[in-house]
């Protein structure tokens, strides 16, 4: 059988062999089970499924100590998300944590010490080269896609911050999230596992994942923004980490924004639509649904009250009081890092003193600085100009026993920060760009929870927070700031120095009572539960890999269709005297994007080839118009066709035009065409196809977010007028239809991949019609559907060939 769909049907031949074998997966003792305070599991219920956690570091931290084994004292790290995500899994569920070591503690890597940390933390240690993984974490991911991530481009190679994208650093950037999918491999047991992938260290790893286990349960979170796509598209290798994503089941995002900015890169991209059905985002990528979730991620309630609680942290509130009586203080705790904009909270302090007089030898900003997680050119930056600008508005305005900006870039005690946080009457964040940012989070928590402050019930609080960072959305209660505006800033800590306290109260309220209920626990049972959700069906499909390298995806199928085999076709074609041999036109014997839409002389000539047996019946099936496909099959005596869906068939090039008697009336083009006529004017690029049976509204050439909202909106209009016509309203890749009702009454079943049945009849050989579907589908626009009438011999062979799929009944 020659191979008529040129394009497509070579993506498939470069596919990886289907399906994938899944390498054998050594099982782990199940050591790491975690108790957790969410409800337990009833006796007789099934096993949990294991939580497979994979973040860039372990939530580890380690200590050198000649006398502990291995040389270093390793503890876990509580106020990790990795660790404390751990209280909202079911209670019992084995949980495994893949990551690389504590910086510190990499030397130490060997099989001994994962066995260690194995059967003591259930974690399992990725070991990265030492200069693999600078490159990987210093290069690649701090020096470009983190400052990218974060609205910095590098204009220059020597833009501070960001380097410009090298190929080599990327490279290493894919062989540590290799390294990562291979230790995964070393223990993953499919359907026994739910991954749960964090951040864009590890953006990449999806695909390699995807790769190994078609069918593996992965979810993937990024907790950095994801910016416009007009940034992202600035990504030499955008395609493949949009991809990567693409290959997780879910993929969870802070806020609606992120969410958006991705779902439009898949847009622009890869022209990916998505849909949103009862109240989930879907995306269709390949006969996989990836579900989208938008939940920013909350706090450890427990774990900062165990730190409230603790003795410590109470005489540290009271020392920290007392040592700031009279004054107005405010906090500020950030990383050290480009985007937390601590320079310009600095300015804006000084303009609060500029502007504000009376506050001068009062107001007091305590800027606890966390060190920095990078090194560079950058980090030094920010430290260098943290200090300076301090030190000169300290300078400027501060008197003996009065200091205006107190900047603490030592360490400082868990107990020490909780007390500036429970004492500070406001919390200013002014990053120009952060993921979520918890901080006004913790602000919350301890101005509520820290009973050494004394009666000061109800509690009050107040915060200054940037409008560009994550938990922006969530706190409404925040006077909200353009940290870029020094001004704005100022005058919002005046406001909040000088908000009257039922007010002070009544935002405190609000933001509690929010931060309290979305904490971590609730962030991580949702995401979890959702992640089991969208890989329910996993295990009734058919998994096919494509693609190679990072542009491999997993085609999934019903449970009928089968991959288009040459083994199974050839004998099939063989032994059968009366094919019948189907055709999809667009994407099928021609490719989708080529400007030319006329079938190529090859085309023409296979055609003619398939013909010349007379065992062969051979029909080109279209939703275009007849007259379009005489002129271009003229050169093709014997071929068939079934135009407008199967309004018009002819049974070879001098037969006469059948016309379906199934739809006879088109008044109801009358109100349709003035209605598209309508979209078609308010929406650039797009375009009305008029057919003798249907009227096609196309937006493939209009701005892809635009296009789709618009075409949603036409739909819901054409329905809306078309009430009582006998019609139906469809939409499809880049467009909305208009067809006769009874012309798309095929036989398609429920759960059928073919979205847009066609009825068309087939008189040979003394069968009866045959009414099948119509190949052209929406949502496979170029899959293949290869169907056997019957078994026997005599029987025909129906080919429909797009792009290397079959379904068998
Ligand atoms: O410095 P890295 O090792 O590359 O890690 C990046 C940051 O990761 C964590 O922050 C991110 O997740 C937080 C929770 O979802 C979110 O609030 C923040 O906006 C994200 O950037 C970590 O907490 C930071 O210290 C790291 O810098």
């Amino acid at each position: 059988m020659p191979s008529l769909s040129c394009h497509n049907l070579l993506e498939l031949a470069a596919a990886d062999e289907a399906p994938l074998p899944s390498p054998t997966p050594l099982r782990l003792p199940r050591v790491m089970s975690v108790a957790s305070p969410a409800s337990p599991t009833s006796p007789s219920s099934p096993a949990p499924l294991r939580r497979v956690i994979v973040s860039h570091r372990l939530p580890l931290r380690a200590a050198p100590d000649p006398a502990a084994p291995f040389g270093f004292a390793f503890t876990v790290d509580s106020g990790t998300v990795a660790y404390q995500l751990r209280s909202g899994l079911t209670a019992n569920a084995p949980v495994l944590h893949i990551g690389t070591l504590p910086a510190v503690a990499a030397e130490a890597a060997s099989d001994e010490l994962s066995n260690y940390l194995l059967a003591n933390f259930s974690c399992l240690p990725v070991y990265l080269p030492s200069d693999l993984h600078h490159r990987f974490y210093h290069g690649f991911c701090k020096h470009y896609l983190w400052p990218l991530l974060h609205y910095l481009l590098p204009l220059t190679p020597s833009s501070l911050g960001g380097l410009p994208f090298q190929r080599t650093l990327y490279h290493s950037f894919l062989s540590a999230n290799r390294a990562f999918a291979d230790r995964l491999t070393e223990v993953l047991t499919p359907d026994e596992d739910l991954v749960w992938i964090h951040d864009y260290h590890l953006l990449a790893l999806p695909t390699f994942l995807r790769k190994r286990f078609p069918r593996a349960k992965v979810g993937f979170f990024l907790h950095s923004p994801f910016p416009s796509s007009e940034i992202f598209r600035t990504i030499p290798v955008r395609d493949d980490l949009v991809r990567a994503l693409l290959n997780a089941d879910l993929v969870g995002f802070h806020t609606f924004d992120y969410a958006r900015h991705f779902l439009s890169a898949c847009s622009r991209l890869l022209g990916l639509d998505y849909q949103s059905k009862r109240g989930y985002i879907g995306i269709e990528y390949y006969g996989r649904t990836v579900t989208v979730k938008i939940l920013p991620v909350g706090i450890d309630m427990g774990q900062l009250r165990s730190v409230v609680s603790a003795p410590e942290t109470g005489d540290a509130v009271r020392r920290v009081t007392e040592a700031y009586k009279g004054r107005r203080l405010m906090i500020g705790v950030d990383d050290v890092d480009l985007f937390k904009g601590i320079g310009l909270k600095f300015l804006a302090m000084e303009q609060l003193l500029v502007d504000h007089p009376e506050l001068r030898g009062r107001a007091v900003l305590v800027q606890i600085a966390n060190p920095a997680r990078s090194e560079g050119r950058d980090v030094q930056g920010v430290q260098d100009e943290a200090r300076a600008i301090s030190a000169r508005v300290n300078a400027r305005f501060g008197t003996p026993g009065y200091t205006p900006i107190v900047l603490l870039d030592g360490p400082v005690t868990p107990q020490e920060k909780a007390a500036y946080y429970a004492a500070a009457e406001c919390c200013v964040v002014s990053a120009v760009r952060d993921g979520l940012n918890r901080i006004p989070y913790i602000y919350t928590v301890l101005r509520q929870e820290s009973d050494a402050l004394g009666d000061d019930t109800p509690k009050r609080s107040v915060i200054v927070l940037s409008e560009f960072v994550g938990c922006s959305p969530s706190l409404s209660g925040a006077i909200r700031v353009n940290p870029w505006s020094v001004e704005s800033v100022a005058e919002a800590m005046n406001a909040a120095l000088r908000m009257p306290e039922a007010e002070q109260r009544l935002r405190h309220e609000k933001h509690y009572k929010y931060v309290s209920t979305h904490d971590v626990a609730y962030w991580a049972r949702s995401f979890d539960q959702d992640l089991q959700r969208a890989c329910k069906d996993h295990f009734s499909r058919r998994h096919w890999g494509i693609g190679f390298g990072m542009s491999f995806k997993v085609v999934a199928l019903g449970p009928n269709f089968r991959r288009l085999s040459v083994e199974h076709i050839v004998p099939s074609y063989r032994r059968t005297e009366n094919r019948l041999i189907l055709l999809d036109y667009d994407g099928t014997v021609m490719p989708e994007n080529s400007i030319d839409k006329a079938p190529s002389s090859e085309v023409i000539s296979v055609l003619n080839r398939l013909c010349e047996d007379p065992k062969n019946r051979v029909f080109i099936v279209s939703g275009r118009g007849k007259d379009e496909l005489s002129k271009w099959f003229a050169p093709c005596e014997k071929l068939g066709i079934a135009a407008e869906h199967g309004y018009f068939t002819r049974w070879s090039r001098d037969a006469p035009w059948e016309t379906s008697s199934l739809a006879a009336d088109f008044d109801w083009k009358k109100t349709a065409e003035p209605v598209m006529q309508l979209y078609t004017e308010a929406t650039d690029g797009s375009s009305i196809e008029h057919k003798e049976s249907a009227l096609v509204w196309h937006h493939q050439e209009a701005d892809p977010d635009f296009g789709s909202c618009q075409a949603k909106e036409l739909l819901d209009h054409l329905e809306n007028v078309l009430a009582n016509e006998p019609v139906v309203v469809k939409r499809g890749q880049h467009i909305v239809e208009v067809n006769p009702q009874r012309l798309n009454g095929g036989q398609c079943k429920a759960g059928d991949p073919l979205e847009r049945p066609l009825t068309c009849f087939v008189h040979a050989g003394g069968h009866p019609p045959q009414t099948i579907g119509n190949p052209k589908s929406q949502r496979w626009h170029t899959s293949t559907v290869v169907g056997e009438v019957g078994r026997k011999k005599s029987h025909y062979l129906m080919l429909a060939l797009i792009n290397g799929f079959l379904e068998i009944e």
